[in-house]
């Protein structure tokens, strides 16, 4: 790598790219002598799609192939969505930054030109999380697994082989796509996924990182914390759905988990509010509060 270049490594959806070029542009305006460019690569996860994520297991199934890109000095920075990253990173490629937080919340869309839900057909949605909590909101609803990128499921719903996707704001705004956004479920509805909406930037150990300077949200890491804390905790296994959605306001934060008991299939939900500055503790502190209820409740 040239000494005034700088390799970002993307996953190959337009998502992702379009992430990494959003990071690009800060360092260049920040950085004009520097030269940034967008290595983009396949993962596993954009592999296989013929089973839902839960089935796949294995963690960081969207990024491995990144990090050896990092590892192998191809690259020198990851941009990944901070939700698809596992909570353990390896201490050889520390997580520097996280973006200010797009929409963080759950959203329907429906078929191009459809403007009321048809439930007779399934809901489209690819974790058991959301799954979990549709349940709530639309009893009656069948809920079907819908693989691969935003692309590709938006062109499934059009097919007309869906009632109604549910997916992240954040992927949708940024592509451009609010427009196709039919109803925003709050975060008491579906509490979102650790880290939704936040992108994560990755380095390498031992670099010096100052073209990012100025670019890490405090608040969003803030939020981001409490939250991958939180998730950390209940990581039974990997297809353990836990939510973890935190807001930040001024010196406090206000935590919303939920917890899945893997054994009976229910899950309880609950809040706590403390201090921006235990962020992780306030995580924590919720993860052990909500397997005690989930695991002893009648
Ligand atoms: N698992 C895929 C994924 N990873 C990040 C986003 C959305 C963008 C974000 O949360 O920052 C999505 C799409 C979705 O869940 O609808």
């Amino acid at each position: 790598m040239k000494k005034n270049k700088i390799v970002i490594g993307s996953r190959e959806s337009k998502l992702a790219v379009l992430q990494s070029e959003m990071v690009r542009d800060y360092i260049k305006k920040q950085n004009p002598e520097l030269e940034v460019e967008i290595l983009t690569m396949k993962t596993t996860g954009d592999i296989i799609l013929d089973r839902t994520l839960d089935k796949v297991g294995g963690k960081g199934l969207f990024v491995k192939e990144l990090d050896k890109a990092l590892m192998d000095g191809k690259s020198i920075l990851s941009v990944h969505s901070l939700k698809d990253m596992p909570m353990e990173v390896q201490e050889e490629l520390p997580l520097l930054a996280f973006s200010k937080r797009e929409d963080p919340r759950d959203v329907l869309v429906l078929p191009e030109g459809v403007t009321e839900l048809d439930k007779n057909k399934p809901l489209g949605c690819s974790s058991l999380r959301r799954t979990l909590q549709l349940k709530k909101i639309y009893p009656d609803m069948e809920v079907k697994s819908i693989r691969g990128n935003l692309q590709t499921r938006l062109r499934k719903l059009d097919e007309g082989q869906y009632s109604g996707l549910i997916l992240a704001a954040a992927g949708l705004k940024r592509l451009g796509l609010k427009a196709r956004i039919n109803r925003y479920f709050t975060a008491d509805e579906i509490i979102p996924a650790a880290g939704q909406g936040i992108l994560a930037v990755q380095g390498r150990k031992g670099e010096d990182y100052g073209f990012l300077d100025g670019y890490c949200d405090a608040d969003a890491w803030a939020a981001g914390s409490a939250e991958r804390a939180f998730v950390k905790l209940l990581d039974g296994g990997c297809s353990s759905p836990v939510a973890a959605h935190a807001e930040v306001y001024g010196e406090e934060i206000y935590l919303r988990g939920l917890y899945y008991n893997e054994k009976d299939g229910s899950y309880v939900t609950g809040t706590l509010r403390g201090q921006r500055k235990d962020a992780e503790k306030l995580g924590r502190e919720l993860a052990e509060t909500l397997r005690e209820k989930g695991e002893n409740k009648e």
